[in-house]
């Protein structure tokens, strides 16, 4: 007899939670690829705490993303990224969701690699531009052609996002779903590697 559902779902919570241990589990990604989004829900999940580092960088500087970008620069911005990053995963188990550019700076992707379990929430170039042209608070984005721009920055990046730990297929599916993946993937990674 096959188990009762909601029996099914508390495992794939449990078991996740059990793989983790005390780690951190960090998002990584393009823009739009839904870090924030299902970090938070599986986060809750997991019943530990999330946190999304544009957010915390938005509360330490009192400054959007945007008005960073305009105020210092994108140098000065993957700076203060790399210092808010590194004392969030100081402590865990906590899930991370990092801004797309974090982990393609080389100081933060270290700091990453040595705080937790990394995942690369990956998608393709239609999904993304789906889901940011709606919304222009991207600093990166403003440019001629964004869509080309988007192209460019996958183009760029997804070799380096590749060295994440794990690798989730982000697409066009209820988050919840994306959550669930991600749990199986944490879970997956712990049954081949169990000493980590
Ligand atoms: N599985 C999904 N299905 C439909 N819409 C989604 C899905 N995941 C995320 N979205 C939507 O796509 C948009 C971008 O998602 P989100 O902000 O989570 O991405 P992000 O990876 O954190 O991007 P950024 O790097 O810009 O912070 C949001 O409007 C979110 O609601
Ligand atoms: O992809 C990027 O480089 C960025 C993504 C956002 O999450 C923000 O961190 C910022 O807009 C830069
Ligand atoms: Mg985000």
């Amino acid at each position: 007899m096959s188990e009762p559902l909601l029996t099914v779902a508390d495992s794939l919570k449990d078991r996740a939670r059990a793989a983790l241990g005390s780690r951190n589990l960090i998002l990584v990604g393009l823009m739009g690829a839904g870090k924030s989004s299902v970090g938070r829900i599986v986060a809750s999940q997991l019943g530990i705490p999330f946190i999304d580092s544009d957010h915390e960088i938005e509360r330490v500087s009192r400054m959007t993303i945007a008005e960073l970008f305009a105020a210092y620069g994108e140098d000065e911005f993957r700076a203060l990224e790399t210092r808010v990053i590194k004392r969030l995963l100081k402590s865990g188990p906590r899930v991370v969701s990092t801004g797309g550019g974090a982990f393609v700076n080389e100081r933060t992707r270290r700091h990453i690699k040595r705080g937790g379990l990394s995942v690369w929430l990956k998608a393709d170039l239609d999904v993304l531009w789906e889901r940011v042209n709606k919304r222009d608070t991207r600093p990166l984005l403003k440019t001629e052609n964004p869509k080309q721009t988007l192209e460019n920055l996958m183009n760029a990046r997804y070799p380096i996002y590749a060295q994440a730990d794990l690798t989730v297929l982000s697409r066009d599916v209820r988050k919840e779903i994306m959550a669930d993946e991600v749990l199986t993937a944490v879970i997956e990674a712990q049954k081949e590697s169990p000493a980590s």
